[in-house]
């Protein structure tokens, strides 16, 4: 194999069996935590307050010591228990949420910061390089104080970038920010993270930051990383019901098993004997955008809340057991509440959880 080859597939980051305990403390807040993250791929990591998120990234980063497990950057050892190579040794770029720009330097120079190892005209040529990819390059001798907040998030991103790391960490970046704003700068910061080619780890509680973020999304749920995969897995493939329940909306039904498959109160679905779950008690996972809304079919649900989103309604049907599902369909279909309206179930992913 050759070098470029091997440089290819060695990941940025490689993480096995990583577990994190604060010292005084009984749990650990971040448990037996494995992933890899190959070059110039972008990961998010999501779930609720206190699951372990911004443990993991200052792990990653540096600043602590795991108590089992090992990380490695670009194939080599970063951390193990009892050593660490230090935050500043580790060829990683840290984004903060508060920006952390030096107020006394120009843009350019908050750029060239990471940079003062390098010649004059290398730092000029770096900057140059970034201000074009941020678009700032007009902006240039401005001081971070004269630039609004989404300016200041990327001058950031400029400056984690100069040196050309091995992997850039993202803390909740955007949540200083108004959300179309907010929905601008993902999409943007998207785009110069592939144009440099670089790796990148987001934290954030919003999952649409994440779906328009991250190639790879990892959900964590009190230390554990309950499922590393793609926006499309982790919605229509979730693992787990906690997985389900924090990616997209969605209701559970009721499921039997019959001889061909197994029957919910909305259809019976063909299955081989393989597809089917273990255990005899169990629930099915139905989407939204699982549930068709057709006049003329037969099937017919009561509207009993909806939500107006723009291109389409949220409604939240009730069938004829009493239980609730919900639908998105296009706004033109403007029900009233109490009002039965025809649906159908198609469904591609049947994806069942043993019931509580
Ligand atoms: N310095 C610390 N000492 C002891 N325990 C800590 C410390 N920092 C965090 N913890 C605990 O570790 C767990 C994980 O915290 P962490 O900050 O990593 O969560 P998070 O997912 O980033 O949360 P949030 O989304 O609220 O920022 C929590 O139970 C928290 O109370």
């Amino acid at each position: 194999m050759g070098a470029l080859e091997k440089m290819k597939q060695t990941p940025a980051l490689s993480i096995r069996n990583l577990s994190i305990l604060y010292s005084g403390s009984s749990v650990s807040a971040v448990r037996d935590v494995s992933f890899e993250l190959a070059q110039g791929e972008i990961a998010c990591l999501l779930g609720p307050s206190g699951c372990g998120k911004t443990t993991l990234l200052r792990a990653i980063a540096g600043f602590l010591m795991p108590n089992q497990g090992t990380i490695a950057l670009n194939g080599e050892s970063a951390s193990e228990p009892g050593r660490v190579r230090s935050p500043e040794k580790r060829n990683v770029g840290v984004v903060f949420q508060d920006y952390a720009l030096f107020p006394h330097l120009s843009v350019r120079k908050n750029i060239e910061f990471g940079l003062h190892k390098r010649s004059e005209p290398e730092k000029r040529h770096r900057s140059g390089e970034l201000l074009a990819l941020i678009g700032l390059e007009t902006l240039a001798d401005r001081y971070p104080h004269e630039l609004s907040g989404g300016q200041q998030q990327r001058v950031a991103l400029a400056r984690a970038l100069a040196p050309k790391p091995t992997l850039i960490l993202l803390d909740e970046p955007f949540s200083n920010l108004d959300v179309e704003l907010k929905e601008r700068l993902t999409f943007e910061v998207r785009e110069i993270l592939k144009a440099e080619n670089m790796s990148a780890i987001l934290v954030t509680h919003d999952q649409h930051e994440a779906f328009s973020m991250a190639d790879r999304i990892g959900v964590m749920h009190a230390g554990e990383l309950q499922q590393w995969g793609s926006s499309y897995s982790l919605y229509h493939q979730p693992n787990s019901r906690m997985v389900a329940d924090f990616i997209g909306q969605g209701v559970f039904l009721p499921g039997k098993k019959t001889e061909q498959g197994l029957q919910i109160e909305l259809a019976h679905l063909r299955l081989t004997e393989d597809q089917l779950p273990l255990n005899d008690e169990f629930d099915v996972l139905i989407r939204p955008d699982d549930i068709i809304h057709d006049d003329a079919s037969p099937m017919q649900a009561i509207v009993v809340r909806k939500a107006f989103r723009g291109a389409d309604f949220l409604y939240t049907l009730m069938l004829e057991s009493g239980a609730h599902v919900l639908a998105l369909v296009p706004s033109h279909h403007n029900h009233a509440i109490g009002e039965p309206i025809g649906i159908k179930l198609e469904l591609d992913h049947v994806i069942t959880f043993d019931r509580l």
